[in-house]
């Protein structure tokens, strides 16, 4: 209420009360108006008081939706990160389930299965020797030094194996101590160096094992692939015979059939 209206309101109210205008014709008046006034007033006041009522609710309400809206957005952020880790694990579990199945525990060289794969995508237009290297005498190593000593040489020879070999040649671990190796864009003869170069690094290896150092020599056997021949029957079977001929004639050298 302004000062105004109270103070009029004080006014009203005097005069009514005093008896000298008791009898005023006016005065039923003024009392039916100031009444009214009153009445008017109290239910302007309710109405102030339901809009503010309404005003804290729906402010209140708002309130309550964003802390809803956030909560659900933070559930949402929680739940892609949680669904992205789980994308990240499942890839990371499928890559390394593709490596185990593809590659050879011990040396990391690609296996059977991977060479089996990439076979088919040769390049019919270039030139490739296929070589079967293996340790002579491996079974010796294991039976004086032990498995593990054997497991060491290993690793070396593949090691030394994946320095010697250019990126685009394929190696793989054939078997227990034999690797096969598939020389692209290589003819016999160039062949035969890298392989020669190959086996002398192998022979320079010194690998210790407890007190002990051990060397090694490799024979290999080389073949060339002919145009549209199976390399993995064809080819490899002249490799393999090449091999046996290397072993036969003395070992630590490399075989060729043409
Ligand atoms: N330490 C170890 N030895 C293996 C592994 N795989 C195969 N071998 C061993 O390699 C040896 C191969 O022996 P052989 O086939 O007789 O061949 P070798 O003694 O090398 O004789 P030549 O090939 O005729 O010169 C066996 O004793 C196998 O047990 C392996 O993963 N680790």
């Amino acid at each position: 209420m302004t000062r105004e209206e109270t103070e009029l309101m004080a006014q009203v109210e005097a005069l009514l009360s005093d008896p000298a205008h008791a009898d005023s014709p006016l005065r039923p008046a003024l009392a039916r108006l100031h009444a009214f006034h009153r009445a008017e007033k109290q239910r302007l006041e309710r109405l102030v008081t339901i809009a503010d009522g309404y005003q804290r609710y729906v402010r209140e309400d708002e309130r309550k939706a964003q802390r809803r809206y956030q909560k659900s957005l933070r559930r949402q952020e929680k739940l892609s990160r949680i669904s992205d880790g789980y994308q990240q694990l499942m890839h990371e579990r499928n890559s390394a389930l593709r490596e185990a199945s593809t590659h050879d525990p011990l040396t990391g060289l690609p296996n059977r299965r991977l060479i089996d794969e990439r076979l088919p995508k040769l390049d019919e237009r270039k030139q490739y020797t296929l070589v079967m290297l293996d340790i002579d005498h491996f079974k010796q190593i294991n039976d004086r030094h032990g498995h593990e000593a054997g497991d060491k040489v290993l690793v070396a020879i593949a090691q030394t194996i994946r320095q010697e070999l250019r990126d685009y040649d394929l190696c793989a671990r054939w078997g227990g101590e034999e690797f096969l190796l598939l020389l692209a864009d290589t003819g016999l003869s160039e062949a035969r160096i890298i392989v020669d170069r190959l086996r002398l690094r192998l022979a320079e290896l010194s690998i210790l094992v407890g007190d002990s150092r051990l060397s090694i020599t490799a024979s290999a056997g080389l073949s060339e692939y002919r145009d549209g021949e199976d390399l993995l029957n064809h080819t490899l079977q002249r490799a393999d015979q090449a091999l046996l001929q290397a072993k036969r004639s003395g070992r630590d050298r490399s075989c060729i059939i043409m």
